[in-house]
């Protein structure tokens, strides 16, 4: 973690300060510290914050300065800006002329107190040192039978099940949730998202709630994202969520608690729905743990802005804006703008093909807790969100999630009707939630409490 002296010490960087790597990047530091005016205090100001592009009127050139989100701890909010910081603007990179790239991986020396930037290659190239992933630049697969459930229909229980068992996916259709509701989300939480970027900080680091920019979760996974993470109850609303919801024009705090009312049926009525279409009898099996008082849901809403420029940069590909992952709550109901991105892995566990939005509708995503619920026969669906070049894309999902407290296992009735042996230890939604939360996006969570000698 940075030592809080040496950060807030508006003192020019002196030039044993840093060293190179490989003897070519001094230069370039000394270029940026001199022509820029960039102080200590500034720099560290970058460093903690992760990654921040800049522009001003005096400024000639632009810098990212990117490095391992994991590496620090310090939130940057609590850091008080100078009044340079503040005269540069947060920019989007396509309004960028000239891109300079630096690597800076800040070593600290506890016992010294002494802070070493070491650079990498002046000549390397977006690709060796984005680490905003990006996706070969191969064509995309759309999906064409996207599973569409009326929800109305007589038989949508046994659609959805159907589209659960081969997907883990469907889109739902005739929920009776109006536009209108949605839209006003939409636009309430983008003027949020409009808001200088130290604005919007006044509402993170995301602890996991609240706002949050490139760096998801604490683990090191970065996205072309910067997002709103909100818990749903509230009775269990945590500091940051309430923070958000005071702080932010009533009409945002309406917009987002009409919202969460109405989209919690959709997920309850779903859920319902799917226990029906598998046979069992309690059909409020699944329904009943988000309607819990307790309940441990959240909302989350991803802006993604268009990548422009930088995907021209890196190669050509797509941007990564959310990586691979699966999410581990019951349901997730994803609703977004008509921008495209949303990608799910069919069952191969090789193939992604595109879903195309649709804004009226939801999208319903399988979470691990049913997969565990099901006993494997509704399985969790990976997918991930690619960047559009042009459009921005806004997506809000609903995770209906079960109580901290409740024991998650197979159900009984699952286990007798199909004659099948648990695969799955029992375990509390609170240490799956643990274990998730330090676990990386893409990695295979529920494999930690397969039960081995079933799975073998
Ligand atoms: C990298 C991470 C972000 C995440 C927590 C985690 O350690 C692994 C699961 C991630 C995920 C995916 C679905 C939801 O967006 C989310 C809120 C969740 O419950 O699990 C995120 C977590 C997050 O962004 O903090
Ligand atoms: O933003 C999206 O469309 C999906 C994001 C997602 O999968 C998530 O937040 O868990
Ligand atoms: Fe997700």
């Amino acid at each position: 973690m940075f030592n809080p002296d040496v950060r807030l010490r508006p003192e020019p960087i002196p030039t044993d300060f840093y060293q190179n790597s490989n003897g070519h990047s001094l230069k370039l530091v000394q270029d940026l510290v001199e022509n820029l005016n960039i102080n200590m205090f500034l720099l560290s100001y970058w460093v903690s914050t992760g990654f921040l592009s800049f522009h001003g009127p005096t400024v000639s050139q632009i810098a990212f300065l990117v490095h391992n989100a994991s590496s620090f701890s310090q939130p940057s909010s609590t850091i008080n800006p100078n009044p340079l910081f503040q005269s540069l603007s947060h920019t989007r990179a396509s309004d960028i002329t000239l891109l300079v790239f630096l690597f800076v991986i800040v070593i600290e020396n506890k016992e010294t107190s002494t802070t070493m930037v070491v650079l990498s290659s002046q000549q390397a190239t977006l690709n060796d040192l984005f680490p905003i992933n990006t996706c070969k630049p191969t064509p995309t697969t759309v999906l064409k039978g996207v599973p569409e459930v009326d929800l109305s229909h007589p038989d949508a229980k046994t659609l959805i099940v159907n589209a659960c068992i081969e997907f883990g996916f469907f889109k739902a259709v005739n929920h009776h949730v109006p536009l209108e509701l949605m839209t006003n989300l939409e636009n309430e939480t983008l003027k949020f998202f409009k808001q200088t970027q130290l604005e919007k900080e006044k509402a993170g680091p995301p602890d996991p709630f609240g706002y949050g920019s490139k760096s998801i979760g604490t683990n090191g996974d970065i996205g072309w994202v910067e997002y709103l993470l909100l818990n749903t109850n509230p009775d269990v609303i945590s500091p940051k969520s309430l923070h958000l919801l005071h702080q932010n024009p009533n009409k945002f705090r309406c917009a987002v608690e009409e919202y969460i009312l109405a989209v919690k049926e959709v997920c309850c009525e779903v859920l319902e729905l799917m226990a029906d279409g598998l046979g069992i009898e309690e059909r409020n099996v699944f329904s009943r743990l988000v309607r819990d008082e307790r309940s441990d849901s959240c909302l989350r809403v991803n802006h993604y802005t268009a990548c422009g420029e930088v995907e021209a940069l890196s190669g050509g590909g797509n941007l990564i804006g959310f990586g691979e992952h699966t999410d581990p709550q019951i349901i997730s109901v994803l609703r977004s703008n008509n921008t495209s991105g949303l990608q799910i892995c069919l069952r191969d566990g090789v193939s992604w093909v595109s879903i195309p939005p649709d804004h009226t509708s939801f999208f319903i995503t399988v979470g691990d807790s049913l997969q565990v619920m099901t006993n494997g026969g509704l399985k969790s669906v990976k997918h991930r969100v690619l960047t559009d070049t042009n459009m921005s894309r806004l997506s809000m999902i609903y995770f209906g999630g079960p109580p901290l407290n409740e024991k998650l296992a197979p159900l009984p009735s699952i286990l007798m009707s199909k004659k099948e042996q648990s695969l799955y230890k029992e375990f509390t939604w609170r240490e799956y939630k643990n274990a998730a939360y330090k676990s990386r996006l893409a990695y295979n969570r529920l494999s930690l409490f397969e039960k081995k000698s079933a799975a073998q």
